[in-house]
């Protein structure tokens, strides 16, 4: 990520037309992971050839396995087998990912390796105590920055001891981990969580062969186990679009007149479809067709048209199945009539920006009131007009508060800048242009 993309944009009419946004993100990076611990080959359709899915790729092969790209979207994988992991001549760049670097690092950490890991200026920013913390109660070792940041040495072992884990936060990305280095560790493995995050790990797992389990405990929560050392073999996977990409198309569409759009493929995993559920909530014209199942995960085509959205208030315990959408339903709601309150966003201050602090900053530039309250809520008061725009918001590498305000730039009275728009390639590729084919004016500003 060399160059700084400053972009515009600026209100059109209808946003017309039918697409698939690229692969889903959190399965492209399981896929390129477990394909690589696999005996035999894996093929994969759809994969999302977004940065931080390449910065998987590349450390898959740093690690020992083959991936190459065949055609677009079509990548073949050649495992080296469950805890043969060769160990990286070079360090481990994981980019922007908090996901590629947070579950390649228990990966590694139930392999008798040792690896080092860094990223971007944002990535070595973020917490990573969240996952050597129980990681090192398993038996690994780690060697890094004070504050649990990377830079980072992990030093792997392939006699880690099992361990049960209550996850302190609502983490898919912990869980993951933890998972992961339980495949090669003897005996069973696991997790328990309050709240479900996404399950995309346990899905990919049985698919792979491994045996895992899940477990209603007396308080609610919910215990995942996997049993260490599986046979994992080569599979064929077809990945869905990814939700959290078809939000912006989604928006873009409720918040203009006249549109009528189409996405084809979208994953509709019950845990990443919290955005849906609240859109709806507040009015949205949003019909699921064609519902149907895709190698173990749920798919439909989504029919968006214009609509009147009105102000909710969104459950805490909605957040982990919609984390990625709270930047895009803030810039839906700011359009909206009425009030939408956000509980439980404390996790968005350790994305790759502080998302509460920045979608708050950059939508009072744009002339919508808002509060961050001290419970990490975001309320923010629609008055059913547009709002005022006319500002250049600030991105702090952060992808999703870019699309999200250019987003918002389609529905307000003046155009929005956002002063980098690069880092959306880490997730979705081509946006500019599929945007712009569907009606937008996006322009490099
Ligand atoms: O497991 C995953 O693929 C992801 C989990 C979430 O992170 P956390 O686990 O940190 O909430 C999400 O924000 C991220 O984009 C992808
Ligand atoms: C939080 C995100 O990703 P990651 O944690 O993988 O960087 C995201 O894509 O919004």
């Amino acid at each position: 990520m060399t160059h700084v993309r400053p972009l515009r944009s600026t209100a059109t009419g209808a946003i017309r037309g039918g697409i698939r946004v690229p692969g889903d993100k959190s399965i492209s990076h399981r896929s390129l992971m477990l394909g690589a611990v696999a005996v035999g080959e894996t093929v994969i359709h759809g994969l999302l050839e977004g940065e931080d899915v390449l910065h998987t790729a590349a450390a898959m092969r740093l690690l020992g396995a083959e991936a190459e790209r065949n055609d677009e979207g079509v990548w073949r994988v050649r495992g080296v087998g469950l805890g043969a992991l060769a160990e990286p001549a070079q360090v481990l760049d994981m980019g922007n990912s908090g996901t590629a670097a947070r579950l390649l690092i228990g990966l590694v950490a139930g392999h008798p390796i040792t690896c080092v890991f860094t990223g971007d200026a944002s990535l070595n920013k973020r917490p990573m105590a969240r996952v050597t913390k129980p990681l090192e109660e398993m038996g690994a070792r780690f060697v890094g920055r004070s504050g649990g940041r990377l830079p980072l040495t992990v030093v792997g072992s392939g006699e880690l001891v099992p361990i049960t884990y209550r996850l302190p936060v609502a983490s898919a990305q912990v869980k993951s981990a933890i998972l992961l280095a339980g495949l090669n560790t003897a005996g069973a493995t696991t997790v328990i969580e309050a709240e479900p995050t996404r399950d995309h790990t346990e899905l990919m797992l049985r698919h792979f062969g491994a045996t895992v389990t899940t477990e209603r405990l007396a308080d609610g929560a919910l215990a995942v186990t996997v049993i260490g050392q599986p046979e994992l073999t080569g599979r064929t996977i077809h990945v869905p679009a990814d939700p959290s990409s078809a939000a912006f198309p989604v928006v873009a569409a409720l918040l203009r007149p006249g549109s009528d759009l189409l996405l084809n493929d979208v994953g509709m995993n019950p845990r990443r479809t919290g955005l849906y559920d609240t859109l709806v909530e507040m009015g949205a014209d949003i019909a699921f067709e064609n519902r149907r199942d895709q190698a173990g995960e749920p798919v439909a085509d989504l029919r968006v048209r214009h609509s009147a959205l009105k102000g909710i208030v969104v459950p805490a315990d909605r957040a982990p199945s919609m984390i990625d959408e709270y930047p895009v339903l803030a810039a839906a709601a700011a359009c909206a009539e009425g009030t939408t309150v956000m509980l439980g966003l404390k996790e968005l201050r350790v994305k790759e920006s502080d998302r509460l602090a920045m979608v708050a900053e950059g939508l009072t530039r744009c002339g919508v009131s808002v509060e961050v309250g001290a419970d990490d809520s975001l309320t923010v008061h629609g008055t059913g007009k547009p709002p005022k725009g006319g500002a250049t918001v600030a991105t702090a590498m952060d992808h999703r508060i870019a699309m999200s305000f250019l987003v918002l730039g389609m529905a307000t009275e003046q155009p929005v800048s956002v002063d980098d728009g690069a880092f959306i390639d880490t997730s979705f590729p081509g946006f500019v242009g599929l945007m712009n084919g569907l009606g937008a004016a996006i322009v490099e500003a």
